[in-house]
C-alpha cells in the first residue's frame, strides 16, 4: 500500500471566550478546500515557524486580531490517517486556546467571521478535523 507519511502542519485557534462566552469561528470562502464550512481559524505552519508564531501571523493576516503568544495553551490535535488520503498530503491540525487578544475582527482575506457559543459551534457544519476538535473542546 502506497503511503505519504509527511504530514502538512496546520495550526488553529480557539480564540475566546469573549465577554459573552463566545469563540471566534471562520467560514471558509468559496474556491478553497472545505468552502462554506466553519473552522477554528488558522493556517499552515511555514518552515522555521513555531505553531504559536504561525498562529499570530495567520490570524493577523486573516482578521487583523493581534494574539498574545504568551496566553496560548495547547488543546489537542487531530490528524488525517494517511490510508484515507493516499492522493494528497495528510493534515496534522493543532489547536491552541488563545485567551488574550487585541483589536477588532475584519475579514481581510475573505470568508465570514462569527463569535459563537459552544452550543452554536457544535451545530455548525465543519471540516472533519475541526469537527473532531470541537467535539472535545469544552472551553
Ligand atoms: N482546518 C482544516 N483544514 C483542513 C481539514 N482537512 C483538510 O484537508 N484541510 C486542509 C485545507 C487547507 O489546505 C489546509 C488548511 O490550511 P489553510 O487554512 O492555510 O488553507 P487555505 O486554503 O486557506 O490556504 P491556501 O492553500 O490558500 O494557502 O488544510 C480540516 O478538517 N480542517
Amino acid at each position: 500500500m502506497k503511503r505519504n507519511p509527511t504530514y502538512l502542519p496546520v495550526v488553529a485557534a480557539a480564540i475566546g471566550p469573549d465577554g459573552e462566552g463566545r469563540w471566534l469561528m471562520h467560514r471558509r470562502p468559496a474556491g478553497k478546500a472545505h468552502a462554506g464550512l466553519w473552522e477554528f481559524p488558522g493556517g499552515k505552519i511555514e518552515p522555521g515557524e513555531s505553531p504559536r508564531e504561525a498562529l499570530v501571523r495567520e490570524i493577523a493576516e486573516e482578521c487583523g486580531l493581534r494574539l498574545d503568544p504568551g496566553a496560548m495553551r495547547e488543546r489537542g490535535f487531530a490528524a488525517d490517517h494517511p490510508d484515507t488520503r493516499q492522493d494528497v498530503r495528510p493534515i496534522l491540525l493543532l489547536l491552541l486556546h488563545c485567551a488574550v487578544w487585541d483589536g477588532e475582527v475584519r475579514s481581510l482575506e475573505g470568508g465570514e467571521w462569527r463569535w459563537c457559543s459552544l452550543a452554536e459551534i457544535s451545530q455548525l457544519p465543519k471540516p472533519p478535523l475541526d469537527a473532531r476538535l470541537a467535539a472535545s473542546f469544552s472551553g
